[in-house]
């Protein structure tokens, strides 16, 4: 279980807290998808959590350990697919396992293995710049499944992506959740793309971020099931959650203190 307990946090800008009061839990095989506006501290709150940035008050941690930097248990794919341009997507995707000094024919094999998970199974020798901005995501997300993690922190992964590779991504993201187990904290600026496939969605208020709903839904796996993401968003339940979610990112900030 990751764990943000009563967490608060303060760039030292002079500016409000961007977080105050913070308590959030991701436990594995739960999907959380974080939506609110732009400057509400989503990527802040993320970050803590991959331990990249530490909170002014409060605690992070997973199964009781605090959260002390950036660790295994944890892959961050970024919107940027920040892959290495000098390498193949095999050695792209086996990285991880180079610095952890496993050998060259057993993290060639494990790369292998995942391109496959990811559905590139003949991609491995192509260069970076020969493959689309979808398969790149797919290999950055094979990279991000290399070290098992055991949470997968998504900050807009699918943001740069056209619309139909997107949809096509959100169903593949969703298949890789379930078919590693690891929890899922996702960051993204479409209500649709959290409400398709998170079982929770987070909003964020801005000055200072705070939760103000967390609220459980189903669609996602129910897409997982096989109800084409088109038929969920037609349906009544999904236009009244989107509707729900749309008006608490917009109130005005006034009405966020409440
Ligand atoms: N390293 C930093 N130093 C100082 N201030 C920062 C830093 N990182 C973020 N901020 C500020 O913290 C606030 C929240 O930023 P953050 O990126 O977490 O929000 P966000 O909700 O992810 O925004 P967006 O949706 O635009 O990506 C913003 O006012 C931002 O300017």
């Amino acid at each position: 279980m990751l764990t943000l307990s009563n967490i608060g946090l303060d760039y030292a800008t002079g500016g409000l807290p961007v977080l105050s009061g913070i308590n959030l839990s991701l436990a594995k095989g739960e999907f959380v998808a974080i939506i609110g506006r732009s400057g509400s501290g989503k990527t802040s709150l993320l970050n803590i959590a991959a331990g990249f940035v530490q909170p002014t008050s409060g605690i992070a941690s997973i199964d009781g350990r605090p959260i002390t930097g950036p660790g295994r248990d944890r892959a961050v794919v970024f919107q940027d697919d920040a892959l290495y341009p000098w390498l193949d997507a095999r050695e792209n995707v086996a990285f991880p396992l180079k610095l952890r000094g496993i050998s060259h024919k057993v993290r060639a094999a494990a790369a292998d293995t995942l391109l496959d998970l990811v559905g590139l199974p003949d991609a491995g020798h192509r260069k970076i710049w020969e493959l689309s901005g979808g398969m790149r995501q797919r290999i950055g997300i094979a990279r991000a499944l290399a070290s098992e993690p055991q949470f997968l922190l998504l900050d807009e992964p699918l943001g740069a992506l056209d619309a139909l590779t997107r949809t096509n991504m959100q169903s593949f993201l969703l298949d890789m959740w379930s078919r590693t187990g690891t929890g899922a904290m996702l960051i993204t600026h479409s209500i649709d793309e959290a409400l398709s496939l998170a079982t929770r969605v987070v909003v964020l208020a801005p000055s200072p971020g705070r939760i103000i709903a967390d609220i459980p839904v189903d669609f996602g796996r129910r897409h997982l099931a096989g109800t084409p993401l088109a038929a969920l968003q037609s349906e009544n339940a999904f236009k009244a959650a989107h509707a729900r979610l749309t008006a608490l990112i917009q109130q005005p900030a006034a009405e966020f203190a409440a």
